[in-house]
């Protein structure tokens, strides 16, 4: 008989997910996934139940890796307006099963998991896809995200200036006195766009928050918000002018409000220019296009899961 499951919070996947061990196993899981049936990813596409009296959502995102031989589900909920300021408008749960025999190990935390995850994951396209020497970096968009992928990118990179915009600007200067380092709010999304060399789009918004004629020719961005059909949050003249990956094209194509409304062609997957079937074109206006993944928090959890036993096992 197998004992209850661990439950494991924020403040152990906090101490045990860095980006140092996550990034690289995200790449892989993301070649993987890219290979398709060879891949041994099973991910079929999330379902998502609209709460619509409360404008939120609720999402099941099922994963299986054969590789990391890893399977769990995460329970996602996310609300277009925040009823409260300590309530977060997107919260989570991972829950890990042992692939064998189905027994539930672990429910754990999948707030941190998706902040952390989702920015790792656009710092491996950022990678592959920014100019060179890229020294600008600008965030649209204040919250949960836009902390994250901060920190992401300020350890992965080193941008001469970081720049900040948000539809508060008050939210902005919050996020700016927050983070380590130095930020310059701006007070419109043009002025903390132009020049820029890559930026980062996550915000909440349904309508485009980035104008195709304020982008520096050649920057990359990292498109993360917008993962409703009728949400936006780039303009139809960047979609159609940009060099586009996604995270998964067939998620994307039924989810993203900028690719669906837009018409936009997808030239490839991330997951394809990591395992070299596709090409990067780091000189080319890019646009890297993400929904978010289930995989990405199966590795996320297993990563946490195994450092938190290891060290549990070190102590007895
Ligand atoms: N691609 C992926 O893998 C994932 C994407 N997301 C998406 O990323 C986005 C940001 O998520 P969080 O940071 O967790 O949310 P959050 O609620 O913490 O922050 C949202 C930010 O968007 C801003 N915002 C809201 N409405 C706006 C509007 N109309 N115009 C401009 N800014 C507006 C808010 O002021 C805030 O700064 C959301 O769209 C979310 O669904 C979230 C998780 C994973
Ligand atoms: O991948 C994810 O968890 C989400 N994408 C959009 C909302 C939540």
């Amino acid at each position: 008989m197998s004992g209850p499951p661990a439950f494991l919070g924020a403040d152990v996947v906090e101490k045990y997910l860095g980006y140092s061990t996550l990034i690289p196993s995200l790449e892989k899981a993301l070649v993987n996934y890219s290979r398709g049936k060879e891949g041994g990813i099973v991910q079929p596409i999330r379902t998502i139940v609209p709460v619509a009296k409360y404008r939120g959502f609720l999402g099941v995102m099922p994963a299986y890796s054969a590789v990391d031989d890893a399977l769990t589900t995460k329970v996602v909920t996310f609300y277009e307006t925040k009823t409260s300021s300590d309530i977060p408008s997107h919260q989570a749960t991972v829950l890990l099963f042992e692939p064998s025999n189905g027994t539930l190990k672990a429910v754990i935390d999948g707030k941190v998991i998706t902040d952390k995850r989702t920015a790792a994951v656009s710092a491996i396209a950022t990678k592959l896809l920014k100019p060179s020497p890229a020294e600008v970096l600008c965030i649209l968009g204040s919250g949960a995200q836009a902390h994250s992928h901060y920190e992401a990118f300020t350890q992965q990179f080193s941008f001469k200036e970081v720049r900040i915009w948000s539809r508060t600007r008050e939210n902005a200067e919050k996020l700016a006195k927050a983070v380590e380092g130095n930020v310059r709010v701006c007070s419109t999304a043009r002025e903390a766009v132009t020049d820029a060399d890559v930026i980062i789009t996550a915000t909440m918004s349904t309508e485009p928050v980035l104008c195709g004629d304020w982008v520096k020719p050649g920057a990359h961005i990292n498109a993360l918000g917008a993962c409703r059909p009728d949400w936006r949050e780039l303009d139809d003249d960047l979609m159609k002018t940009c060099v586009l990956y996604v995270d998964t094209r067939e998620a994307s194509q039924k989810e993203s409000g900028d690719i669906v409304q837009s018409g936009a062609s997808i030239f490839g997957e991330i997951g394809e220019i990591l395992n070299g079937t596709i090409s990067a074109f780091p000189d080319k206006t890019t646009v890297f296009k993400s929904v978010g993944m289930a995989i990405e928090d199966t590795v996320a959890a297993k990563l946490v899961y195994d450092s938190w036993i290891s060290k549990r096992e070190d102590k007895n």
